[in-house]
């Protein structure tokens, strides 16, 4: 049997979910990526995300959560999501290690499940698309399956489709060599489901919301380091750390807000020519 969440949402229309991506975390709390102690960003959006007293139903992790493959990271990055009452499902990015990630994400109490039906309108699916050991992203046979599959027995569901890496440019050169190579095997299995209207991911460091074939492709910032928009070499931006909020609501629409920290804390160092 498919494991799933159920999230029932006493009497709510609408589902709230709160993305977080590309933590980037380390084994020290005092490590540092490319200038930026990536645990006092995480530490600063996650108490930003509080003051808000936003309520949330769903947490959406969407992979880089550690930047040494360590154990310790995952741990780290439970001890933040702790502080939610709502839920957090995850999904792998390039850099993580899912053998750590699985484990001591599950020892701290969080879910590898890839499927949550979130009230009685809409699903979130969670894709691998992972190559191990480079920065590109693929979806394998079994992904694709596995999507169309759960699509298929859904019909009824509006979907939201999280993975790591974006599936058409970000316009930043550099990055669009290490997008999501085999997107056209995912857009026609996609082509079949007309409920499947919204797609997000990480990976890009950046805000992203573009039409990607009449569905709306989102990616989001990272809590650490940004990467400025269309750039041809790696180029870092000064602009604060984020995170983005979505309401799904029950006739299959969407509303959805990026949120950065204030000021200038986390300001990475910009003569980095990359890691
Ligand atoms: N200077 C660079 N040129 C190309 N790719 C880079 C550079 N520096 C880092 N990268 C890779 O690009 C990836 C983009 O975001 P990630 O956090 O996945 O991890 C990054 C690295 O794997
Ligand atoms: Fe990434």
């Amino acid at each position: 049997m498919e494991s799933l969440l159920n999230l029932s949402l006493a009497g709510e229309t609408r589902v709230r979910v709160l993305q977080i991506t590309d933590t980037h975390l380390f084994a020290e709390k005092h490590e540092t990526l490319l200038g930026v102690n990536t645990w006092d960003s995480y530490q600063a959006v996650l108490a930003a995300i509080r003051a808000s007293q936003r309520e949330c139903d769903l947490v959406v992790a969407t992979g880089d959560l550690a930047q040494d493959h360590s154990s310790a990271a995952y741990q780290h990055f439970a001890e933040g999501i702790a502080g939610f009452d709502a839920p957090c499902v995850w999904l792998p990015g390039n850099h993580d290690f899912q053998p750590a990630m699985y484990s001591a994400l599950q020892d701290a109490g969080i879910s590898p499940v890839k499927r949550v039906f979130a009230g009685d309108h809409w699903q979130v699916l969670m894709l691998d698309s992972q190559v191990f050991g480079v920065p590109h992203g693929e979806l394998s046979e079994f992904q694709l399956e596995w999507l169309e599959q759960r699509l298929t027995e859904t019909p009824e569901r509006f979907t939201l489709l999280l993975l790591h890496h974006h599936p058409l440019p970000a316009g930043c050169s550099w990055l669009d060599q290490h997008s999501l190579r085999n997107a056209g095997a995912l857009d026609r299995v996609l082509m079949r489901f007309p409920r499947v209207k919204n797609l997000l991911c990480g990976h890009i460091h950046q805000e992203m919301d573009v039409d990607w074939n009449g569905r709306r492709m989102m990616a989001t910032p990272s809590t650490c380091v940004q990467f400025k928009p269309h750039c041809a070499n790696f180029t870092l931006d000064t602009i604060a750390p984020g995170w983005r909020w979505l309401e799904l609501h029950a006739d299959g629409t969407l509303t959805t807000e990026v949120c950065r920290l204030d000021g200038a804390e986390f300001r990475p160092d910009t003569a980095s020519e990359g890691y």
